[in-house]
């Protein structure tokens, strides 16, 4: 089968496995910025039930593509269209993000829940102490956010992502500058949404092992173009594009 075909039949096959509707349609996304298109005519259907994870070398345009589809920046081209409605403050809000820096207030963990669960209408201690049980940051309420570790950072990040009960969390880069131990933690946080709330997730990382433990599905973005989406079986054992090859073998991919 040529390589165009192989992938239409697994971007078929991944928009097949939804139930009912796919959760994410993305037709020609494309953003061109100073007369360089860094998101090139991207076609991608994301299904609601799976851990998606994209990877692809540096300046791919992976951030780009997930502020593209969280409707943090509007595309040149092309459109978005969320269980089948054009995105809206309502979708969007429905939706988190995590960033690879925490983006924190300066003031205390419980501060920092609160914030987002004043936001959304719902704060509450037993409902902050839930969210922080689930980043196991419950002993910390009254630190300030500032004082934790990179890794506390994270987590409390990750539980004000949560705590809205988010349909879809974006994370991108989460544990790039994190150890071992609280990498570990942000991947069982993040599983734990998936598996018993049934977030999407949507996480991009440059790290071979992370994406192995967690993917279900991976696009591999080179040059500003999808060049695969594929279930992750098939992308580490039997990658279709020559740049995803190279990048599964871990050959520097330019
Ligand atoms: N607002 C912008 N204006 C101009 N160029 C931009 C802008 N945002 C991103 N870029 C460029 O677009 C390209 C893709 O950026 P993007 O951040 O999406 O890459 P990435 O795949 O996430 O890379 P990395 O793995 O290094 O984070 C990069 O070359 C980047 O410098």
């Amino acid at each position: 089968m040529l390589e165009a075909q192989r992938f239409e039949a697994d971007v078929a096959r991944l928009a097949d496995a939804a139930p009912g509707q796919a959760l994410c349609h993305a037709s020609d996304l494309t953003f061109t910025i100073d007369g360089k298109t860094l998101v090139d005519h991207v076609n991608l259907t994301l299904a609601d039930d799976t851990f998606t994870v994209i990877m692809g070398p540096n300046g791919a345009g992976k951030s780009l593509l997930v502020r593209l589809l969280h409707g943090l920046i509007p595309p040149t081209e092309g459109q978005i269209l969320w269980a089948g409605e054009p995105m809206t403050p309502d979708i969007r809000k429905r939706q988190s993000m995590v960033f690879q820096r925490p983006v924190l207030l300066r003031r205390s963990v419980a501060a920092n829940i609160d914030f987002v669960l004043r936001l959304r209408g719902r704060a509450d201690k037993a409902r902050r102490r839930e969210i922080l049980e689930m980043v196991g940051l419950a002993d910390r309420e009254r630190q300030q956010a500032r004082l934790l570790s990179g890794g506390e950072q994270q987590r409390l990040a990750l539980g004000r992502g949560l705590a809205t009960d988010p349909e879809v969390l974006f994370l991108d880069e989460p544990t790039a500058s994190l150890d071992p131990a609280s990498v570990l933690m942000i991947e069982q946080i993040v599983t734990k949404a998936r598996e018993e709330r049934g977030v999407k997730i949507i996480f991009i990382t440059h790290d071979m092992g992370q994406a192995r433990r967690l993917a279900e599905d991976v696009i591999f973005m080179h040059r500003g173009k999808l060049v695969e989406h594929t279930p992750a079986e098939r992308f580490f054992n039997e990658p279709v594009s020559r740049a995803a090859r190279d990048y599964v073998a871990g050959r520097i991919v330019l």
